[in-house]
């Protein structure tokens, strides 16, 4: 079994008095794809703000095994009055690469995730929300992260871009290994994943392979999620 790049031991979490998550306890295994799922507000974006430590725990601990974190949200936030490129480049400053240097990188980069060099010269408004959706994994990859959290990345796009999507991720995740925590609602392509945890009311219901929770569902929440999956 591999080294878990993330681990999350007894994690509790509130954001005022209300308890939101409770005795989370899993390992994401490094050059594993592990993906969250679980219904509306049972805690999957806090989750995801632990694991970047953009918020603290309550009680428990979160032990993050990573120097450079890449992150991708639903929404891309790109910077308006940039280009594709530049907005792709951006994050290579903080790294003190030269200009020419981080434009190489960002077309490079803004190739590996189907973008022409004609749509790297574009801004965000001129793209449509799957080629934003792509700028910002572009934007999130070209540090080179060693761990790569999504949250939700492409809820908001048809099922077609989404499937693309999803393909070069698989793509990008063949050929480094890189390893990613994944928030989706996307059943299908979550029994694709290495692991799987699923989130109900602040708790993880279950986690494991695919075929694991498929086989042996703990639960009805999971017999209910396995049945929407694979439509068994
Ligand atoms: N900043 C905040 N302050 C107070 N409560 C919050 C805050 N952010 C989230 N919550 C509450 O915490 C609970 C979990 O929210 P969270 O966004 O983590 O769920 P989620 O599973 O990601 O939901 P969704 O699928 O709708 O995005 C919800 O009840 C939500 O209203």
């Amino acid at each position: 079994m591999s080294e878990p790049v993330l681990q999350f031991r007894g994690v509790q979490f509130g954001y005022q008095a209300a308890p939101v998550l409770r005795g989370i306890d899993f390992d994401v295994e490094a050059g594993s794809i592990t993906a969250v799922m679980g219904p509306s507000g049972s805690g999957k974006s806090t989750l995801m703000a632990l694991a970047a430590g953009l918020l603290m725990p309550d009680a428990g601990a979160v032990h993050r095994c990573s120097t450079r974190l890449g992150m991708v949200f639903q929404d891309p936030a790109l910077l308006p009055w940039r280009t594709a490129l530049d907005n792709v480049a951006f994050p290579l400053i903080a790294l003190g690469l030269q200009k020419r240097e981080r434009r190489e990188r960002a077309r490079a980069m803004l190739a590996n995730v189907g973008l022409s060099g004609d749509d790297a010269g574009k801004y965000p408004r001129q793209l449509s929300g799957g080629m934003r959706q792509r700028v910002a994994l572009a934007r999130a990859l070209v540090i080179e992260p060693d761990l790569l959290l999504c949250d939700e990345p492409f809820s908001a796009l048809d099922a077609l871009v989404r499937a693309e999507l999803w393909r070069i991720l698989r793509g990008i995740h063949a050929r480094s290994g890189l390893t990613m925590l994944i928030v989706t609602h996307d059943g299908p392509e979550a029994m694709q994943c290495d692991h799987l945890a699923i989130l109900s009311a602040g708790h993880i219901e279950q986690f494991g392979t695919p075929a694991e929770i498929a086989h042996h569902p703990v639960s009805d929440v999971v017999r209910t999620f396995v049945a929407a999956s694979t439509g068994r």
